[in-house]
């Protein structure tokens, strides 16, 4: 068996009085993207602080690439952490953040930095007091792009990016990804966008880990059947409900029967549609059971 990118074990942290994170504990598999997603407060920003070595722990213990991370320089220089509020010197302009970054991740690639600052239109000379919100958005996104690192945290990186600056990121990352293979983790809140380039998922609420799965494997969880209200019951039987909505005498019911062609068939006899659950629904659903 292939050895975690990182892992976690009863990891608690606490902030006085807050417990951020509760006895997580739970594993990043190599070469997989995984989607860490939560609600706000949940607990995502410190897990990957903690899997950063930038917060010690109150309790447990975190390994990456075999070893701790705090105050590893070796562990350190094969990860990249890119977050929103990145704090740059006063005078640095996007070269110097560029020419900082090849000289700290040993992965650097600066031919994809170059072709990503061309996609981006990211003014070099500029300082980066000076970048708009989404300009300084994509420049956290061109450094952890092109660190290349074996271990690649994306916490939120998108605040600021319009619609196409996002997908850009998504194709580019997703392109990179398949030449190169490494373990990322994305926490995003917007899940339906991600949602194909996801290969795990991690869903978080009140600092405990609530799913932890493969994507495909959630994607199966649940199905969606719409069609005649009665006749959507009677697919449904006595399957756990997730969510209702009727309108006149047609349901949409999002029920924990797990997709697949025979039910499809069945479905279709029947007059009903059925479609797998997206990935959005489960986690709304989940944090908002859990949150019961
Ligand atoms: N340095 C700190 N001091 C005190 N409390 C903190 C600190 N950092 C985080 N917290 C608290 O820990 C909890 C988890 O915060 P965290 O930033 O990890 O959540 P998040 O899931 O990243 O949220 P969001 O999606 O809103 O960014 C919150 O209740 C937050 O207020």
């Amino acid at each position: 068996m292939t050895a975690p990118a990182a892992r976690c074990r009863a990891v608690t942290k606490k902030f006085g009085s807050v417990l951020a994170l509760d006895d997580v504990s739970f594993e990043l598999k190599p070469n997989t993207i995984h989607g860490l997603l939560g609600r706000n407060g949940a607990g995502k920003t410190t897990l990957m602080r903690v899997m950063t070595g930038q917060e010690f722990l109150t309790s447990g213990s975190v390994e990456v690439l075999g070893e701790t991370p705090l105050e590893n320089a070796g562990v350190l220089s094969q990860i990249s952490f890119i977050r929103e509020s990145q704090k740059y010197p006063d005078d640095y302009t996007v070269k110097h953040v560029l020419s900082t970054a090849s000289y700290l991740l040993p992965h650097w690639d600066q031919n994809l930095a170059d072709i990503l600052l061309d996609d981006f239109q990211l003014p070099l000379k500029r300082k980066v007091k000076k970048l708009s919100r989404g300009m300084l958005s994509a420049l956290g996104v061109i450094v952890g792009l092109a660190s290349r690192a074996p271990l690649t945290f994306f916490d939120e990186p998108y605040l600021g990016l319009d619609a196409v600056a996002r997908h850009m990121f998504y194709d580019r990352l997703l392109a990179d990804y398949a030449e190169h293979p490494r373990t990322v983790v994305l926490s995003t809140h917007l899940i339906d966008e991600v949602s194909n380039l996801i290969e795990h998922v991690i869903v978080i609420d009140k600092g405990r880990i609530l799913l932890d799965d493969s994507a495909d494997n959630l994607r199966s969880r649940a199905t969606v059947v719409t069609g005649e209200a009665s006749s959507v019951a009677e697919f449904v039987g006595p399957a756990p409900v997730l969510a209702r909505e009727t309108l006149g005498t047609q349901a949409r019911v999002t029920a924990e029967l797990s997709f697949s062609e025979l039910r499809k068939a069945d479905a279709h006899r029947g007059g009903l549609t059925v479609e797998p659950v997206s990935l959005q629904q489960l986690v709304v659903h989940t944090t908002t059971k859990g949150a019961a």
